[in-house]
């Protein structure tokens, strides 16, 4: 019938039979008998190219999987975004992937009980220019899903609990946010105090460990005014992460930069109970007190009942300047 079409075809327009089609718009076609494959391998070289990115090295990224490919949504600045996050070479060299080591953590964790703790931004999530639609891909949920049913598991985020909870929606990983000052378990722990039993949205139960209380009306306060001040930055974003505060510049015209960090800067002098740190293109300003990611995790190896034992070896992925804390630890 193939043929008899073609035939009929070029009785009517001038047209070669070339084959089996191999490529067509930017997608490279393999068919065999039973399946036919396609892959985009050129089309990334020509989008490495045009980003001036041909020299940095490949590494894996948490692709979804089976991803259904739709006509509309095709987004140039995120794609480029995601290309760029996944693909400083410099940075790599810097900080070589851990991947490199696995076989030696393999070896170290040999008869252990791993114990999983987990960044958010920019290790379960890509680094987007919209901090609210840092969404997690369905293929990391299922990965941190499976691990956590295997290891006990928690997030430790920058973000407010509430918010990291509603991007990941996973019941078996236990949460901590605004930098590790906000923790929910379903335990709690005997060597700390200030440990409040609550209820959470799902109805489950959870001892809450929150040892910034005191100072949630003046972070209220500090958000407030922050608002004001930023208004004449366009770009800039105050986030709301209950016991922490992002003021975040990734977003404002490099020229601005300075300016609103020295604004900020002055603004805290007021506020001589908090300080700032760095983080990526965010400004993060916490309660001065001796508690971080680093404090989090021990909090919560002894709510997971670590605390006394050695054959537990804790691991923990972070990208960000807070994330050394724990990884001191
Ligand atoms: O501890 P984390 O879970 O890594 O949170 C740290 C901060 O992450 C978020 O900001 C960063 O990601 C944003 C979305 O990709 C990006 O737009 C921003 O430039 C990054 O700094 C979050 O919005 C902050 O509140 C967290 O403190």
């Amino acid at each position: 019938m193939i043929v008899e079409f073609m035939s009929a075809m070029i009785g009517h327009f001038e047209m070669t039979d070339l084959g089996l089609m191999s490529y067509f718009l930017g997608i490279e076609v393999t068919q065999t008998d039973d399946a036919i494959f396609v892959s985009q391998k050129k089309y990334i070289g020509d989008m490495l190219k045009k980003f001036k990115m041909e020299g940095c090295k490949p590494m894996l990224i948490p692709v979804e999987e089976r991803l259904k490919l739709e006509k509309e949504g095709f987004d140039m600045v995120k794609d480029k975004e995601i290309i760029i996050e996944y693909c400083h070479s410099e940075e790599q060299e810097e900080h070589p992937s851990a991947l490199d080591s696995f076989e030696d953590m393999i070896a170290v964790a040999e008869g252990k009980k791993l114990v999983l703790f987990l960044d958010y931004d920019g290790t379960l999530s890509p680094i987007v220019n919209d901090p609210e639609k840092a969404f997690m891909s369905d293929a990391m949920r299922v990965a941190v899903r499976e691990v956590a049913n295997l290891f006990p598991t928690a997030i430790i985020s920058g973000r407010c609990i509430d918010k990291v909870n509603g991007f990941v929606k996973l019941n078996n990983v236990v949460y901590a946010g605004s930098h590790g000052m906000d923790i929910w378990t379903p335990t709690g722990s005997l060597k700390y105090g200030q440990q409040n039993k609550s209820i959470d949205e799902q109805g489950n139960k959870v001892v809450k460990f929150q040892p910034a209380q005191e100072f949630l009306p003046t972070v209220k306060e500090i958000i407030q005014v922050m608002e004001k001040k930023i208004k004449t930055f366009e770009g800039a974003m105050v986030e709301d992460n209950r016991f922490c505060v992002s003021v975040h510049y990734r977003n404002v015209d490099e020229k601005e930069v300075d300016t609103l960090k020295e604004m900020v800067h002055s603004t805290m002098k007021a506020f001589p109970k908090f300080c700032i740190n760095g983080g990526k293109m965010v400004m993060e300003i916490r309660p001065s007190i001796n508690w971080n990611k680093g404090r989090a995790l021990e909090y919560l190896l002894d709510t997971f009942g670590f605390t006394g034992s050695s054959d537990f070896l804790p691991l923990y992925i972070g990208d960000d300047t807070t994330d050394e804390d724990a990884f001191e630890v």
